[in-house]
């Protein structure tokens, strides 16, 4: 089985230039987005022995959904760059890793296709203020079998992402499109960020969907604190892969304090340069319920479709399997903060 380092210099290799840069780029001068990865490499794990791990498992349950390991397939734009079969391959490789794919509003697939090959399926919005619109959307997701809806909300605008700029990258080439922004007459709108989101935004979705509802991109414990106050069912600790603000915190520095304050009350799921099993272990050990993947998966999709997909997918879950019982825990509910410097 290739690393996932392996896959992305393959991917690098296959696709052209500028996709390649809107895959891996970041914000700005990209801090956010080392320092992503940085944050795991600078925390050690101190296991504990002699705990008889000998049954473990990694099976988790998120939201009423079900999850074979605590590992789960963020939303990640326009996967028809990467690999003519597109989500349909990322979905495919997920469904056989029996875990979540959350599929994003800005998918080359629409969430109905999609959904035909997905198992667990949850679908991530950019709110757009055509309300009309947007419950469209959510029942498009809904009806095709979405269990969870994944709001983003750290995207008030679009982060400033200097290799896009370079590279001219404003537009998806012919015969592709965000699937999902189809409108009744069949034209594709362009995608808006939600700029005028606000708490009360949050209580019509709530109105207009059953889906339980995650935050995506909280890293500030009040907001936290907030959503747990307003009936949130998850939330996402992420800068979005450090393509929004740089200088932003990361990822894995936010959770701590994001555990305490929600002790337990809704899933917490951290995403952002999670890249190995011992990783997967550290966010868990920190407070996490799940990790999200990202780039990975895309590696894995511009390598090799929905094989190099399931290869990522495989590893991680092995990686973690080995990390976890190392640790000395039976399951993931046994990885303590203490295991963690
Ligand atoms: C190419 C790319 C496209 C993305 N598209 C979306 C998206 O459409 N919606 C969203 O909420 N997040 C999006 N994200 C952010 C991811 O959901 C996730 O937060 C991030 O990739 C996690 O970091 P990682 O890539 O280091 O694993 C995107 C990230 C990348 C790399
Ligand atoms: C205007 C297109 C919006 C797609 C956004 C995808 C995304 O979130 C990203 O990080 O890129």
């Amino acid at each position: 089985m290739r690393t996932i380092a392996e896959l992305e210099a393959i991917a690098r290799e296959r696709l052209d230039p500028a996709h390649y840069d809107y895959y891996a780029g970041g914000a700005g001068e990209e801090a956010t987005l080392r320092a992503n990865e940085r944050e795991f490499h600078d925390r050690v794990l101190v296991p504990r022995v002699l705990r008889a791990v000998g049954k473990h498992e990694l099976a988790v349950e998120i939201a009423g959904s079900p999850l074979s390991m605590p590992i789960l397939v963020c939303p990640t734009a326009f996967h028809r760059l990467a690999h003519p079969d597109g989500e349909l391959a990322t979905a495919r490789a997920t469904a056989e890793a029996g875990t979540v794919f959350v599929c994003s509003m800005a998918s080359t697939t629409a969430v109905e296709d999609v959904a035909k090959v997905a198992d667990v399926l949850w679908f991530q919005l950019y709110f757009q203020s055509d309300r009309k619109f947007t419950e469209a959307v959510l029942n498009r997701a809904e009806n095709a079998g979405a269990r969870a809806l994944v709001v983003t909300v750290d995207s008030a605008v679009r982060g400033r992402r200097e290799r896009e700029y370079r590279n001219a990258f404003h537009d998806l080439p012919p015969g592709l499109a965000a699937e999902n922004m189809r409108d009744e007459t069949g034209r594709v709108r362009d995608i808006e960020m939600p700029a005028d989101l606000t708490w009360e935004d949050l209580d019509w979705l709530r109105e207009v969907t059953n889906m339980p509802m995650f935050l995506k991109g909280v890293v500030h414990p009040e907001d936290a604190r907030r959503a747990v106050a307003a009936g949130i069912d998850g939330i996402f600790v992420s800068n979005h892969g450090g393509r929004q603000l740089d200088g932003e915190i990361s990822s894995l520095a936010a959770l701590p304090e994001i555990a305490s304050i929600v002790d337990g009350r809704v899933p917490l799921i951290l995403d952002g340069g999670v890249r190995s099993g011992a990783d997967v272990v550290k966010a868990l050990a920190l407070g996490a319920d799940a990790v999200g993947v990202g780039r990975p998966v895309l590696w894995g999709l511009a390598a090799a479709g929905q094989e190099g997909v399931a290869e990522v997918l495989e590893r991680l879950r092995e990686e973690t399997d080995t990390a976890l019982a190392l640790c000395g825990a039976r399951n993931p509910g046994e990885l303590t903060a203490d295991l963690v410097r």
